[in-house]
C-alpha cells in the first residue's frame, strides 16, 4: 500500500535533500559543522554515499564498455579478413593512363548537375543500370566469357563498351578490341570506349589495331565543340606515345625504327588538318598538347631528332599551343649530354679545330644581350650550366660547351659563348676594350669548325648599337662567308611585339645594301623560338658524316625493322585477330646507302662495336624522368569550365564507379545493391545460352 502511494519516508527524505547540502557536493556554502548529528542522518548519509558509489561503477561502466566493443569489432574484422572468399578481387588502383591525362584532372563523379538535371542520361537508365551492375558483377567473377557473351547481346544498353573496358581490365586486349571495333571491324562503341581500347592495344604492342581503333573514331560523329577526326587525331598520337613507351621498356633496341614507324603515321594524320583546325585553340591545348610532348619526349629517346623538330613543327602548323614541358623534351633529346670542355682567355687555349668532326655554332652579342641565358634555354629549361647574370660583362672567357659527345647516334657539336663587346662604361673597360674584339676576332678567322653564327640582339634597342656594330665590323674581316649568320632579336617576353618587330625590320633595313640577313626572334625565358634556334643549329651540325648518319637513323631503323617482320612486334598482330587487313601498306624500303656507315670512322670507336654499342651506350641515364614531377599546375582550370568532355568521360565513370562498387561493398555480399546484382548474375548465369 504504501508503495501505491508513493516512495517511502526515507526515499523522500534523500530526493528532499537540497543539492547544496549533500554531502556529495562541495559546494555548499556553509560547511560548518553540525553539532549533533541524528541517527538518521547518518543513515542517510551512509545511503547517500554508496548509492554516489554505484552510480560511479554504472558510469565507469558505461566508461569501459566502447572499449571492449572497438577491440570486439577488430576481432571481427581481423576474422573478416582471414577468410577466403569465391570472388574476392584484388583491390588495384584503377587508373586512366595517367601520363596522357591532358589536364591530369580529377574526373567529376558526381551524376548530379546543380541545376538538377542529370549528367549523361544514356547510362542512368533502368537497362543501362543493370547491364553496368552485371558486367560489374561479371567483372567481379573475372569471367571473360560471360562478359563478351552478354557485351555482344545487350547493345543498346552499351553492354559491348562496358564489356570492353572490362575486358581491358582483365588483360583480355584481344577480345576488347574485337568488341569495341564490332563483328564488322568497322561498328565502333562510343569514342571513349575506342580510345581506352586503343591506349591498352598501344600498350600491349598492337600498334596497328590502336590505330584502327583510333581511326575508327571518326564514325563516331561530333559533340558540339569536338570533331570527330579530332579525336581520332588525338587518340592516335596518344597511342604512339603509349606504344614507343612500351618498346622503350620492352625492346630498347628497336625503338628508332618503331618511332621512325610512328613518325610515319603521324604525317598521315595531316589529312584531318582540318579537324583540327576546327577546334578553339584552348581545346586543342587540352586536347593534343600532352600527346605531343609525350612523343616528342620518346622520339628525343629514340635520338629522332629530326622527327622531333618535326612535331614541334605539325604543333605550329595545326596551332597546337606549346608549353615549357614540349620545349624541355625537345632540348633534353637534342643536347643529351654536354659539359665545358674549356675556358680559353686567349685564342691559343682553345680546344683542338676538329672541322669534319666536330662542328661548331657560336652566340656573339652585346653584354647582357643574353648569349649565357640562350646556351641554358637550349640546353634544358631547367639547366643552369652556363653562368648568366644581371652583372654586365659576366662571361669573361670564351666557353667552349661540347654537346653529344658520348651519344653515338646524334652529332656531335660544340656551342661557344663568348664576351660581350660595347661595354665601355664598366670598371677594367679599357682592357676590355683592348681584349676581348681580338679574341673574338681570332676566334672567327681561325676558326675551321665554325659553322653557324647567332648575333644576339636586344629587342628593345630598337637599332645595331656601337657593340652590334664593332662586331659585324669583325664577322666581315673575318671573311667567313662559308658561315651562316643569324640575327637574333632576344628578350621578345619584356617588350610588345610592335618593339621586336620595330627592331628587326630596322636591323634589315640597316644591312639590306651589305647581306640578305636572316632574322629570327627568341626568348631565353618565355623560350619562344628556341625549338626554331634548334632546327637552325641542327641543319649547321648534322654536315659531318655522324651528324649525316644521324639523320638517315629513321630510315635505316625503319628498314632494319621490316627486315626483322614478326620479331619485331611484341605479341600477335589483333589485324589477324579482328580479320581485317592491315592498316597500312607497308612501303617499300628505300635503297639503302651503304656508304654512310662505311664512313663510320670519326669515333675512337673499332669498326665490329659499332652494332652492339650503338644504343648501349649511356642511354637516356640523364633523361630519366627528370620532367614526370611536373604539372601544369600554371593553367588556369576556371578557364576550361566548359570544357566538360573530360569531366563526363563515361569510360572513367565507369572505371571509377566499378572502383568504387568493388571496394564499397562487403566480400560477404551485404548490401542491397550487391545481393540485386548477385541474384541478377545467378539468374543470368541461368538463362543466357
Ligand atoms: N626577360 C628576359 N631576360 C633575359 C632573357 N635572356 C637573358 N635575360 C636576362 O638578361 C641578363 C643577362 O643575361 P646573360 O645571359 O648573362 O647575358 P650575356 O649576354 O651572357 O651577358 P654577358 O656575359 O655579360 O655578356 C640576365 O639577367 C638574364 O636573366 C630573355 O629572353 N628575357
Ligand atoms: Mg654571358
Amino acid at each position: 500500500m504504501q508503495l501505491a502511494q508513493g516512495p517511502t519516508r526515507r526515499w523522500r527524505e534523500v530526493s528532499q535533500v537540497p543539492p547544496a547540502l549533500h554531502p556529495c557536493s562541495g559546494a555548499g556554502p556553509s560547511r560548518e559543522p553540525r553539532r549533533t548529528r541524528s541517527r538518521t542522518t547518518v543513515a542517510l548519509a551512509a545511503f547517500t554515499v554508496a548509492l554516489g558509489s554505484g552510480t560511479n561503477r554504472l558510469r565507469i561502466q558505461r566508461r569501459v564498455r566502447p572499449e571492449r566493443k572497438e577491440v570486439v569489432q577488430a576481432e571481427l574484422a581481423e576474422r573478416k579478413s582471414k577468410e577466403v572468399l569465391p570472388y574476392a578481387q584484388p583491390q588495384e588502383a584503377i587508373q586512366w593512363p595517367n601520363v596522357l591525362d591532358p589536364m591530369k584532372r580529377q574526373a567529376d563523379l558526381s551524376l548530379e548537375r546543380e541545376d538538377g538535371e542529370m549528367k549523361r542520361q544514356n547510362f542512368q537508365g533502368k537497362r543501362e543500370r543493370t547491364v553496368r551492375a552485371l558486367m560489374q558483377s561479371f567483372l567481379r567473377m573475372q569471367d571473360p566469357l560471360r562478359i563478351i557473351r552478354f557485351g555482344i547481346e545487350h547493345p543498346e544498353g552499351d553492354g559491348r563498351g562496358w564489356a570492353a573496358v572490362a575486358l581491358t581490365r582483365l588483360n583480355k586486349t584481344q577480345e576488347a578490341a574485337k568488341l569495341a571495333a564490332g563483328p564488322d571491324g568497322q561498328t565502333p562503341c562510343g569514342y571513349q570506349t575506342m580510345r581506352y581500347v586503343a591506349h591498352a592495344c598501344a600498350k600491349e604492342g598492337a600498334i596497328e589495331a590502336a590505330y584502327h581503333l583510333s581511326r575508327l573514331q571518326q564514325k563516331c560523329g561530333r559533340t558540339k565543340f569536338i570533331t570527330a577526326g579530332s579525336r581520332a587525331f588525338q587518340s592516335v598520337v596518344e597511342s604512339s606515345a603509349l606504344y614507343l613507351q612500351s618498346t622503350a621498356e620492352q625492346m630498347p633496341k628497336l625503338l628508332a625504327g618503331h618511332g621512325a614507324r610512328v613518325a610515319e603515321e603521324i604525317e598521315t594524320l595531316l589529312e584531318m588538318k582540318n579537324e583540327i583546325l576546327a577546334l578553339t585553340p584552348n581545346r586543342r591545348f587540352l586536347m593534343l598538347n600532352e600527346p605531343f610532348n609525350q612523343l616528342i619526349r620518346w622520339y628525343g629517346r629514340a635520338r629522332l631528332i629530326p622527327q622531333a623538330l618535326r612535331a614541334c613543327e605539325i604543333m605550329n602548323e595545326l596551332g597546337i599551343p606549346r608549353n615549357d614541358m614540349t620545349l624541355h623534351f625537345l632540348s633534353r633529346g637534342c643536347a643529351q649530354q654536354f659539359t665545358c670542355l674549356k675556358k680559353a682567355k686567349r685564342y691559343t687555349q682553345a680546344p683542338n679545330d676538329l672541322p669534319g668532326y666536330r662542328p661548331e655554332v657560336v652566340f656573339l652579342g652585346r653584354v647582357n644581350s643574353g648569349k649565357s641565358s640562350m646556351i641554358n634555354a637550349l640546353f634544358s629549361s631547367l639547366t643552369k650550366f652556363a653562368p648568366a647574370s644581371k652583372t654586365r660583362a659576366f662571361t669573361r672567357k670564351l666557353m667552349f660547351y661540347e654537346v653529344n659527345k658520348e651519344r653515338a647516334g646524334l652529332p656531335h657539336f660544340m656551342m661557344v659563348d663568348t664576351p660581350g663587346l660595347g661595354c665601355a662604361d664598366i670598371g677594367r673597360a679599357a682592357s676590355i676594350t683592348r681584349d676581348w674584339p681580338d679574341l673574338i676576332y681570332d676566334y672567327l678567322k681561325n676558326r675551321e669548325a665554325l659553322k653557324h653564327i647567332f648575333h644576339l640582339v636586344d629587342a628593345r634597342n630598337h637599332k645595331l648599337l656601337p657593340g652590334d656594330k664593332q662586331l659585324l665590323h669583325l664577322v666581315a674581316k673575318a671573311q667567313r662567308r662559308s658561315v651562316r649568320y643569324t640575327i637574333v632579336i632576344t628578350k621578345i617576353d619584356v617588350c610588345k611585339r610592335a618593339v621586336a618587330n620595330d627592331t628587326a625590320q630596322r636591323i634589315r633595313e640597316e644591312l639590306s645594301p651589305y647581306c640578305d640577313v636572316d632574322i629570327m626572334f627568341a626568348s631565353a625565358r618565355s623560350l619562344r623560338g628556341v625549338d626554331h634556334m634548334w632546327s637552325k643549329i641542327w641543319q649547321s651540325v648534322t654536315e659531318t658524316p655522324r651528324g649525316r648518319r644521324h639523320k638517315d637513323i629513321g630510315r635505316k631503323e625503319l628498314e632494319r625493322l621490316r627486315e626483322l617482320g614478326p620479331d619485331a612486334t611484341k605479341g600477335p598482330s589483333l589485324s589477324e585477330l579482328l580479320e581485317i587487313p592491315d592498316y597500312r601498306n607497308v612501303q617499300q624500303p628505300q635503297s639503302f646507302d651503304g656508304e654512310e656507315w662505311a664512313e663510320d670512322n670519326d669515333y675512337d670507336m673499332k669498326v665490329g662495336e659499332r652494332s652492339e654499342e650503338y644504343f648501349d651506350d649511356k642511354w637516356g641515364e640523364e633523361l630519366d624522368d627528370e620532367g614526370e614531377g611536373r604539372t601544369l599546375d600554371d593553367f588556369d582550370d576556371e578557364a576550361y569550365e566548359d570544357e566538360d568532355d573530360f569531366s563526363e568521360d563515361a569510360t572513367l565513370l565507369v572505371v571509377r564507379t566499378w572502383g568504387w562498387k568493388l571496394r564499397g561493398t562487403t566480400a560477404s555480399g551485404r548490401g542491397l545493391d550487391s545481393r540485386l546484382f548477385k541474384m541478377l548474375s545467378v539468374f543470368c548465369c541461368c538463362c543466357l545460352p
